[in-house]
């Protein structure tokens, strides 16, 4: 098990990581989502031992990280960019690591060969050994990445935006390959992205990195579907975020008077948040009868296949996103420039206590 405690890390006056606190437990997928600038990789940097934090500890199993050189660390890491050597082969890329481990290191060329070999076949790569990294694909160039981190057995796999690379199609084959490759090491991933749709996708857990801190733990459909402060539903781009103040049981926003279940005091600022697709679009007569409501115009929509997406502005220029799956279309026909009733059931909008 890997352990961050209380991790710090800064530079001058810019604080990138803030007492973070992580467990990425053993024999896990876990993605950590975050937006760029985050300090994803500054977090994997300290894991990996390029970095020391200015506070807080990494242990792994128990033992101290910090104050080790990466070499001593048995932690893997793939970079973003693959970083191979471009003027050796796939298979001396692969055995590169194997040759020069500080401990450990590998000298008899059998063993190597056969090492390489199997790191290559386990990424689907047999065969292709002898070809230069510059005679492959983008997809390729990635598993050979994989495959030199693979074979030295690190203890834990650090991914750096491991996909972002690659185009989409490649993408979605990787994403299934790379939990393939994990479950049959049983080696624990940290697999870190700016995209939701990846992290979601990928991991068994979710972390979400938000202001130099993780917003929240959990697997994927709970996040998605709970989560637990503003930040964390920020991140999912999938939740609407309005802010208000309590007043007299309600809720007071740019968009009027919302009525609110929980009990909470008057003069408390809050934020509502409802997923883009819990919420219907109608005529302001024909709101459906105990669904809440707010009044907005018609902006534009965004058709990405499966799913089409409409914009929304409220009077006071708050941008709303709702979410229509073409397969089961609830929406009407939007004229751009049209007033609409935006409507929700009361129990899917979640109460955020705490100003925006
Ligand atoms: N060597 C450095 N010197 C000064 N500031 C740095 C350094 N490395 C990172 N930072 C700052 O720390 C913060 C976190 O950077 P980091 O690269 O970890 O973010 P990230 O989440 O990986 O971003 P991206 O997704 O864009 O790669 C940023 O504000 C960045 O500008």
């Amino acid at each position: 098990m890997l352990k961050l405690n209380g991790v710090t890390r800064r530079y001058g006056d810019i604080v990138a990581l803030d007492g973070l606190d992580l467990i990425v437990p053993d024999d896990t997928y876990l993605s950590l989502l975050g937006a760029s600038g985050s300090g994803k990789t500054t977090l994997l940097r300290l894991i990996a031992g390029y970095e020391e934090p200015n506070e807080g500890e990494v242990l792994l199993n128990g033992e101290r990280l910090d104050g080790k050189p990466p070499h001593r660390r048995d932690i893997g890491f793939v970079f973003q960019n693959f970083a191979l050597f471009p003027h050796l082969s796939v298979s001396d890329n692969v055995a590169f690591g194997l040759r020069y481990r500080e401990s450990g290191a590998i000298e008899s060329k059998a063993q190597i060969r056969e090492r390489t070999e199997d790191a290559l076949n386990l990424v689907g790569l047999d065969g292709f050994g002898h070809r230069g990294v510059g005679e492959i694909s983008g997809g390729q160039r990635q598993r050979v990445a994989l495959a030199r981190t693979l074979v030295t057995e690190p203890r834990i796999v650090l991914l750096d935006e491991p996909l972002g690379a690659l185009d989409a199609n490649l993408r979605a084959r990787m994403c299934d390959e790379l939990r393939a490759i994990r479950e049959r090491l049983k080696v624990s991933f940290l697999h870190v992205t700016g995209s939701e749709t990846e992290a979601l996708t990928m991991g068994d857990t979710v972390a979400v990195l938000a202001d130099g801190k993780i917003a929240q733990v959990d697997d994927s459909s709970t996040l998605f579907s709970q989560p637990k402060n503003p930040a964390a539903a920020r991140h999912l781009n999938a939740w609407n975020l309005l802010p208000g103040v309590v007043e007299g049981g309600a809720l007071r926003t740019s968009v009027g008077l919302l009525p609110i279940v929980e009990q909470v005091a008057d003069n408390t600022p809050v934020q509502l948040a409802v997923r883009f697709d819990e919420i219907g679009v109608c005529d302001p007569a024909q709101v459906p009868e105990a669904h809440d409501h707010f009044e907005a115009t018609y902006v534009t929509g965004e058709f990405n296949g499966p799913t089409a997406l409409s914009f929304f502005r409220t009077p006071d220029g708050e941008l709303i996103q709702v979410v229509d799956h073409l397969s089961d279309s609830r929406l009407p026909d939007l004229k751009e420039g049209q007033a609409y009733a935006l409507h929700f059931p009361p129990d899917a909008a979640v109460l955020f206590k705490g100003a925006a």
